[in-house]
């Protein structure tokens, strides 16, 4: 679905982050990104976000080589990908209902064909009596499900997810986890980016580790 061949990658003029990055995203797979602190997790995130260009080599996205792939293509392609970013970003003056439908509302859907997947997907991740609420409200666990709902509802083929745990303890840590394993479970691909060891260990799952810029990965 997704493949990265010698990937290189630097910012400015800066070092080589990443250095011939080679790996595959199989549909329907499921798998977590790690790595030490500023290894470069966001980075590769970004790539497969289509935020940033590869300094070097090929990546292909959806049987498309993102070479070739022009701003007028981007809105259709990443509708397919879902990101769930480190910090939520979440806008602070809508519902969580209105912050999932957001999207849709964006492409011109009309409401009404959309509204009760809006709701059905936010009780899904357990915020159905939290619809109606501002994000000030929400605790931290509860803005990572409104976020992750929020990439899930244009129905993606894959899932990233930027630190999903990082802010919520042991048991929210636990049952994202299990929402992320039903999902894949109904065939989205996911790929997790996280430092938490315990949260690997609850799976099995490929492992993509990034260490000085290359990456090994554990099947
Ligand atoms: N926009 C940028 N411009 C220049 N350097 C950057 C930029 N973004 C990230 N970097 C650098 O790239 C390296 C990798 O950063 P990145 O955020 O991808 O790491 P990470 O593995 O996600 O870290 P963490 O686990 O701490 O979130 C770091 O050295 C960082 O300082």
């Amino acid at each position: 679905m997704i493949s990265f061949e010698n990937v290189g990658l630097r910012y400015g003029m800066g070092p080589e982050i990443l250095r011939d990055v080679s790996f595959d995203i199989p549909e329907r797979s499921f798998q977590f990104l790690t790595g030490p602190s500023g290894a470069g997790k966001t980075t590769l995130l970004r790539l497969l976000f289509m935020s940033l260009r590869p300094t070097r080599g090929l990546i292909t996205i959806f049987g498309k080589d993102r070479a070739q792939v022009t701003r007028h293509d981007l809105p259709e392609i990443r509708r397919r990908i879902g990101i769930v970013f480190q910090d939520f970003r979440l806008l602070e003056h809508m519902t969580t209902w209105e912050n999932v439908a957001l999207p849709l509302r964006v492409r011109g859907r009309d409401e009404a064909s959309y509204a009760s997947d809006v709701t059905e997907l936010l009780k899904w991740v357990g915020l159905g009596d939290r619809m109606h609420v501002m994000p000030q409200v929400l605790s931290g666990g509860e803005k990572q499900r409104v976020a992750i709902a929020r990439a899930l509802i244009e129905q993606p083929d894959i899932l990233l997810a930027d630190e999903p745990t990082g802010n919520v303890d042991p048991p929210m840590a636990h049952r994202l986890l299990r929402l992320f394993i039903e999902l894949n479970r109904s065939g989205t691909a996911v790929l997790i980016a996280t430092h938490d060891l315990g949260l690997m260990d609850q799976v099995e799952a490929r492992r993509m580790v990034l260490e000085n810029g290359h990456l090994v990965t554990h099947d």
